[in-house]
């Protein structure tokens, strides 16, 4: 296999390959950008006009996503797998996938849309780069572009296979891309209503992506992810890739469930208490009344919506960021 297949082994070692350019045997072009980032080619003749990207690893310790796209990258180098569009890997934070950590010292993930140029730090720095990147594989005209951020969670489901699609002012929401999302697996799709500084929020605003994070299962070591199936996105991915795609039925969203925000938990302070259990699953529905989360100056988050759940609980954030997402069931009707 050529080396720049083994993009995951060179970033756990910390190293630059040699040789920054490849061609595999079916004249597909592999570069290596920098830490963690590979574009591949497809020979002019055979692109079918599609920039995929595909990024795991924004959280070091998610490593089912990570070991995905491994997989897609080593069938690529081989031969096996022939793409028809041209794809930029990426894994998000190579400091914390070597420590098998979510971060080291800040989440990557809170620090896209600008964010970053308000902090400091090696995260922050990768924040800039991976949006550099992004912008700079994005930035051919008339050609489609989408974006899959590829993650685990911290603890388990109701709903094990899950997307969050962004929100941008006078955009709306695609049928044909959630209808594509229901065959790659994903059982529920949470539909933003508002900005957000998270990698996919910032390649649907500014680039113009179709964009997603994608959440596949609770996060594990790597070699220990057999619990967490991505056999249908996987297929879906590689299907995508190749230019394969089965026709998509525009109306069919086979029973894909929808939520809308009803509202973010942020933490103010370090007197924030947050009134679950520590082994609550996402999607655990909250009865109206139930006193979810207090905070300083009596500050208190109360239920007041119908049919509410829980995604993302986390009491351990920094202050100033999200705890959590409440969510409500939503309908299809303002879809494109
Ligand atoms: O399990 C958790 O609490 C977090 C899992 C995770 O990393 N989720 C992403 C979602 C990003 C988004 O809002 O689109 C994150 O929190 O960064
Ligand atoms: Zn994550």
């Amino acid at each position: 296999m050529l080396a720049l297949g083994k993009l995951l082994e060179l970033t756990l070692a910390g190293r630059e390959p040699a040789e920054k350019t490849q061609l595999t045997v079916e004249g597909v072009r592999m570069r290596w950008l920098s830490e963690g980032a590979l574009e591949v080619r497809p020979p002019e003749a055979r692109d079918n006009g599609l920039d995929l990207l595909l990024s795991a690893g924004i959280h070091g310790n998610e490593t089912a996503p990570i070991e995905l796209l491994d997989r897609l990258l080593h069938d690529i180098a081989r031969g096996d797998l022939k793409p028809r569009a041209r794809i930029l890997f990426l894994f998000g934070n190579p400091e914390a996938i070597r420590k098998g950590e979510r971060f080291i010292e800040q989440d990557v993930n809170r620090l896209f849309n600008g964010r970053h140029e308000q902090s400091s730090g090696s995260e922050a720095l990768r924040a800039c780069e991976l949006e550099r990147l992004a912008a700079s594989f994005f930035s051919v005209p008339d050609r489609q572009r989408l974006h899959y951020d590829l993650h685990t969670a911290i603890r388990g489901s109701k709903i094990e296979q899950f997307a969050l699609y962004p929100w941008k002012e006078g955009r709306q929401h695609s049928r044909l891309e959630l209808a594509r999302l229901r065959a790659a697996g994903m059982e529920a799709v949470l539909l933003q209503n508002k900005p957000s500084i998270v990698f996919s929020s910032y390649t649907y605003d500014k680039l113009g992506a179709e964009s997603f994070t994608l959440e596949l299962g609770k996060a594990r070591p790597f070699g220990q992810n057999a619990g967490v199936n991505v056999s249908l996105l996987e297929t879906r991915l590689k299907q995508i890739i190749e230019g394969t795609e089965p026709e998509m039925a525009e109306h069919g969203l086979d029973g894909l469930q929808l939520f809308s925000v009803a509202r973010e938990i942020i933490k103010h302070s370090d007197s924030f208490r947050l009134n679950l259990p520590a082994d609550i699953e996402n999607f655990s529905e909250l009865d109206v009344g139930y006193v979810l989360a207090e905070d300083l100056a009596n500050t208190r988050w109360i239920i007041e919506e119908q049919g509410a759940r829980i995604i993302f609980p986390n009491p351990k954030v920094k202050n100033g960021l999200r705890a959590g997402i409440l969510i409500v069931p939503t309908t299809d009707e303002n879809l494109a």
